[in-house]
């Protein structure tokens, strides 16, 4: 049993790489915590900092609430399994899984037995006499597994364990692992960049960018209400459409969401209102999910979005359809997302409308409204971490529709589910989590 203690741990690399910057987070006892970000973000460094590979350039690691960095790192009770498997190709599985029994002085008795009982929890007891070479890569990853909880370790540290193998496998073992370790009780920190993985498997999951934390909580938290611009696109499939909006507050009334060729309108009753109601006359970021679009008749009033079909994907069990709805959709970099040979979008939608902008803004000096200063670093003119770009607005269609690029589509927006992002890209709430 184990709880686990980040505190404002930083690690430099020699050539001057942050690899990990201050970043504050406890695990607790038998707690399975997922660290997802992509590629480079620093996961896996934590993870080496923790079991005692690598040592942080700042800031303390704290086991059962004890410093641990004077600890080597046999004596911190920590099992690691890695995505190569890590297994001695010359021993057999027997003696893969037994390895770290032998090592710590257990008799070849006892050990046999405690081999045999974990290979059999596993489903391996049939190969205990093959070597690595002669198994299935989701076979070898059961021996790396073994090997891990044959000591019972206080933690067990998993970096992107399943990352070699084909998605069925990868699916069927995601789900062995999460019930193993939750049978065992074993505090886990597990790396992946497959938020499938971490939405399925975690108790918690810490999304990082660039060796920064940007959001904790469970599957539910991070996905429902993504503390930033960055955790709302990197959660989800498909990605969160994000849309640029120019605020404009119709007092008491309701507040006007511009996508520049068309608007959405928050009731002043909605309890969002008043913190978006901050950023009149000023630009913000709105996210909607595809779960948050549904496809409606040409003539049906209401909160609707009206668009052409640009292009369709078809899955099987639905088909998504990519709309041209005059809007900029803000793109975050660094994470993969789907690039298309689009033109960047180099002048803004809402130049039309800028005078519009100066009215309001100037009538509604006296009133309870403030326009906020323009922030220094704004993902709405940041390149290298975000672009815009004409948004192709995602929406859930039925498998193989009746409607072809070109088509006119509307689409009912469900305004509770909207989110709300700043300048900076983080979410704009009334505070509750
Ligand atoms: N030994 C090293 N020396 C210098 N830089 C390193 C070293 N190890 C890692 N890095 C750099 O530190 C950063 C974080 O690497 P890390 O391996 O922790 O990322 P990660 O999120 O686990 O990525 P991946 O999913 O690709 O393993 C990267 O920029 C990487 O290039």
């Amino acid at each position: 049993m184990s709880t686990v203690s980040l505190k404002d741990v930083t690690k430099v690399w020699p050539d001057g790489t942050v690899a990990v910057n201050n970043v504050s987070l406890d695990v607790d006892d038998g707690e399975f915590l997922v660290l997802l970000g992509p590629s480079g973000c620093g996961k896996s460094t934590i993870l080496r900092m923790i079991a005692g590979l690598e040592d942080p350039t700042e800031g303390d690691i704290l086991l059962n609430g004890d410093p641990v960095l004077e600890l080597a790192p046999r004596d911190r009770s920590i099992a690691m399994v890695f995505q190569d498997f890590a297994l001695y190709p010359h021993m057999t599985v027997g003696d893969n899984i037994g390895f770290p029994l032998k090592l710590s002085g257990v008799e070849p008795h006892p050990r046999g037995e405690r081999v045999g009982d974990v290979a059999a929890a596993l489903g391996i007891g049939d190969v205990l006499r093959r070597k690595p070479s002669q198994l299935s890569g989701g076979q070898r990853q059961r021996v790396a597994m073994g090997r891990a909880i044959v000591r019972r370790p206080g933690l067990f540290l998993m970096d992107e364990p399943l990352s070699n193998l084909d998605s069925g496998l990868r699916a069927e073992l995601r789900a062995e692992i999460s019930s193993l370790t939750r049978e065992l009780g074993v505090t886990t920190m597990y790396v992946t960049h497959d938020q499938a993985e971490a939405l399925t498997m975690a108790d918690r999951v810490a999304i990082m960018r660039k060796g920064v934390l940007q959001d904790v909580g469970t599957p539910t938290e991070v996905y429902g209400r993504p503390a930033t611009l960055y955790v709302a696109a990197f959660l989800g499939a498909p990605r969160m459409n994000l849309l640029e909006a120019a605020v404009y507050v119709h007092l008491e009334r309701y507040i006007e969401l511009n996508f520049g060729e068309q608007a959405l309108y928050l009731p002043w009753t909605d309890i969002r209102a008043r913190a978006v109601a901050h950023y009149h006359g000023e630009r913000i970021v709105v996210g909607m999910r595809a779960e948050a679009l549904t496809p409606v008749a040409p003539d049906v009033p209401g909160d609707v979005l009206r668009g052409r079909i640009r292009y369709l994907e078809h899955h099987g069990h639905e088909s998504l359809a990519y709309l041209d709805i005059g809007a900029t959709a803000i793109v975050v970099d660094e994470m993969g997302a789907r690039q298309r040979d689009e033109e960047a979008v180099t002048s803004s939608p809402f130049k039309r409308i800028g005078g519009a902008l100066q009215r309001l803004t100037g009538r509604s000096n006296g009133g309870a409204v403030q326009t906020k200063e323009p922030e220094q670093t704004s993902v709405l003119n940041d390149p290298g971490r975000h672009h815009r770009r004409p948004a192709e607005l995602g929406v859930r269609l039925a498998p193989y529709p009746a409607v072809s690029p070109g088509h006119p589509l509307s689409v009912a927006v469900r305004m509770d589910a909207l989110h709300f992002f700043d300048e900076r890209g983080d979410r704009i709430d009334v505070g509750w989590r």
